[in-house]
């Protein structure tokens, strides 16, 4: 007996209200206990296009609909009793006829197809005017990538303006090959591999992505508890793949924002602590936000499996770290960026340094010196002056050191470390024969490491098989100066994968995000992250872009948007505000004020927005003199390291942009940002 669960179940149980849930869960658990459904009352729908389709009653109205083979039941959709009963009635459970993948697929009905499908009848030429993107597919070239054969025509004759609709009307792999193709992918790349005849159907990894096992009670109650959560039950075959994969080094998940790194790299931990009992595995993030959102999100998958949470260590790496020091050596004192900055000045009014500024000093002594864990003269003049243009003659690298070295001897004296040279120091007890408490560890958000973190990781594992899990994408890179991995001893080369289907933000918002970055970005170690072919799987209202007179304009316009949310049912804490620094928080809070929706709207900087998703978002404040923050770049002496900053600005953007789900509302006053100009150009991908 097995029971399984259809993400379409899935997606109608989270309509449901909380009281239907409650009806629903006794109902299926009920059904697990008794598969045969004897205490159930159940009526066989003699009208759907499979006979094995039944209706379970939950109560007066409510009906769930279930397909039953023998003892096995799959729990396909749930809903008022019409409404149930009409989605029985359009649905057939049937497998591919090519790829043998399980899959329900949706009746085509002529009349009905007048609705976001446009279906004009004849496959031989296009119809109407508008493109159809599909007309020329062979019923082969369609089959091979899991079209249903019953939608071979009216996928032919699909006008571009229905694209959106695939992903409503057909199955993921089939909706997510057309979509790559119509915006000028190939269909090629998504032939699902052949399966031997006569295997399971619910098998295959396509299937595997809509229907789940049910093993127990447990793992039954914790998919019902969280319909909302599908990334906890069905994994896309190319995440689950990266999950359970096997490699022989450290392994790099790459994908733009919202292909669902995070959730790869929690399955993944909990993978490795489910295959092995010993198994102790840290997973790490870098900042307290996201290491609590990544605790969240890990007790709901781990609910009901034991002590298997146990295995698993939550924290940032700096706090890692930092109880790692503390235990081999004492607990650190951190030196203060001004404590550094005072130093730096009096050194130079002692008349060291020369010509050199106490700004340039000071930039040399965090991007160089500190970050790179440099400690003699000798290494300062070999080190890789990556990110910073500004060359340095030998007599003024023997200047600039001597400042350098009385930073070095003041931190000792007054007993204050950096972070780099915690993360130095454990990286030598590493090499001394140290040990990790972790014989995994698993990284998000790897793109803001520091060198002195890739150093101590690259110790810290080496180049045992699965010891390290990296997620990360370039294009959010927001803090660090770019530099080889592979040099420091942390090589991913040929174990980098790329992530493509977009599960959070709509089609609309992504596209127009996209248009901040380029469409390939290639690291220091040559691992290109193309960001071409990626699909959103669902569709929304198009992202707005205003530019206002002057702050009062900016503030009304954002309170209308905001007043429109709600009058939208969308609540509150499902919107943010975000903007890039502090000081713009006041104008979000007016707006918020203005349009008096309470305050559990949000409001955060870009920075912090990292991780966070919502609903709604408003990019606020997107003005010339804000975006690029003017102050940082005016801090920064070294022309390479301003193009740096320049693009880290730029990927603060894509963050803020890419945390909205259905709505974006970017704003900033009169010109505006220059950002602005990439956003609004017309889509070209
Ligand atoms: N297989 C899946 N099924 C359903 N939802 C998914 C799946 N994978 C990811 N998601 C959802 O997509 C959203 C984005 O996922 P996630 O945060 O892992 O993306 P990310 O690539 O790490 O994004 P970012 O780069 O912005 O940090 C989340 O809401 C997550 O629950």
């Amino acid at each position: 007996m097995t029971l399984l669960y259809a993400s379409t179940f899935a997606d109608a149980l989270g309509k449901l209200s909380h009281n239907e849930q409650k009806q629903v869960k006794i109902t299926t658990v009920d059904l697990m206990m008794d598969p045969k459904g004897t205490g159930l009352s159940m009526e066989r729908l003699n009208r759907a296009g499979d006979d094995k389709v039944w209706s379970a009653r939950v109560s007066q109205d409510l009906r769930i609909i279930l397909r039953r083979d023998g003892d096995d039941n799959l729990l396909a959709y749930v809903g008022h009793h019409d409404d149930a009963y009409r989605w029985a009635e359009r649905r057939k459970f049937i497998p591919h006829e090519r790829t043998g993948a399980m899959q329900i697929v949706e009746v085509v009905e002529r009349e009905e197809m007048a609705g976001p499908l446009v279906y004009t009848g004849s496959s031989s030429e296009p119809a109407t005017q508008e493109a159809q993107p599909f007309w020329a597919l062979s019923d082969d070239q369609m089959l091979d990538v899991g079209v249903p054969s019953e939608w071979l025509e009216a996928v032919r004759a699909m006008g571009e303006g229905a694209l959106d609709a695939l992903f409503e009307r057909l199955p993921a792999e089939a909706a997510e090959a057309l979509y790559d193709f119509a915006t000028g992918g190939r269909l090629e790349d998504h032939i699902a591999k052949p399966v031997e005849p006569g295997s399971d159907p619910f098998a295959h990894p396509d299937a595997q992505r809509r229907f789940r096992v049910l093993d127990n009670v447990e793992e039954l109650q914790a998919a019902l508890d969280a319909p909302f959560e599908k990334w906890a039950v069905f994994l896309h075959p190319v995440q689950r793949e990266l999950v359970g994969r096997e490699v022989t080094g450290p392994t790099r998940v790459t994908g733009s924002a919202g292909t669902g790194k995070t959730i790869v790299a929690l399955h993944r931990a909990v993978h490795l602590a489910r295959g092995d009992e010993e198994a102790r595995i840290l997973l790490t993030t870098f900042s307290e936000e996201l290491a609590r959102s990544l605790a969240s999100k890990l007790d709901l998958l781990v609910q009901g499996q034991g002590d298997l949470g146990d295995r698993i260590t939550v924290r940032t790496l700096d706090q890692a770290a930092e109880e790692l020091y503390t235990a081999q050596f004492s607990a650190p004192t951190r030196a203060t960026a001004s404590q550094i900055r005072a130093i730096i000045a009096k050194a130079t009014s002692a008349g060291l340094g020369g010509e050199l500024t106490p700004q340039f000093l000071l930039e040399e002594w965090i991007e160089l010196v500190d970050a790179w864990g440099v400690t003699d003269a000798e290494s300062y003049a070999t080190i890789p002056r990556i990110g910073r243009r500004t060359r340095l003659g030998p007599r003024q690298r023997e200047t600039a050191w001597a400042v350098f070295d009385d930073v070095r001897q003041r931190l000792t004296q007054r007993g204050l470390v950096t972070w780099a040279m915690i993360y130095g120091q454990l990286t030598e007890w590493l090499r001394d024969g140290g040990a990790l408490p972790f014989n995994h560890v698993v990284v998000d958000e790897a793109q803001d490491l520091t060198v002195a973190q890739v150093r101590f990781l690259a110790e810290a594992v080496g180049g045992r098989a699965d010891a390290l899990f990296l997620a990360g994408d370039i294009g959010q890179r927001i803090f660090r100066l770019p530099f080889s991995w592979a040099k420091l001893g942390l090589d991913i080369r040929g174990r980098s994968h790329t992530l493509k289907v977009n599960y959070r933000t709509s089609h609309q918002i992504r596209a127009m995000a996209d248009r901040l970055l380029p469409p390939s970005i290639t690291d220091m170690d040559g691992v290109e992250e193309g960001r071409r072919g990626t699909v959103s799987v669902f569709d929304g209202p198009a992202p707005d872009i205003r530019l206002l007179d002057d702050e009062q304009a900016e503030i009304a316009c954002v309170a209308a948007w905001l007043k429109e949310c709600t009058s939208e049912r969308i609540a509150g804490g499902e919107i943010g505000i975000l903007v890039r620094s502090e000081g713009q928080f006041s104008r979000a809070r007016d707006a918020i004020a203005a349009a008096n929706v309470g305050n559990s709207v949000r409001i955060a900087t870009m920075h912090d927005a990292k991780g966070l998703e919502f609903r709604a978002v408003a990019v606020m404040a997107c003005d010339e003199d804000v975006l690029p923050d003017p102050v940082r770049l005016a801090a920064i002496g070294d022309i390479a390291e301003l193009e740096t900053a320049f693009e880290t600005e730029r990927h603060l953007l894509y963050v803020a942009c890419t945390r909205a789900r259905d709505r974006l509302l970017v704003t900033g006053i009169k010109p505006g940002s220059e950002f602005l100009d990439d956003l609004r150009a017309s889509d070209t991908a």
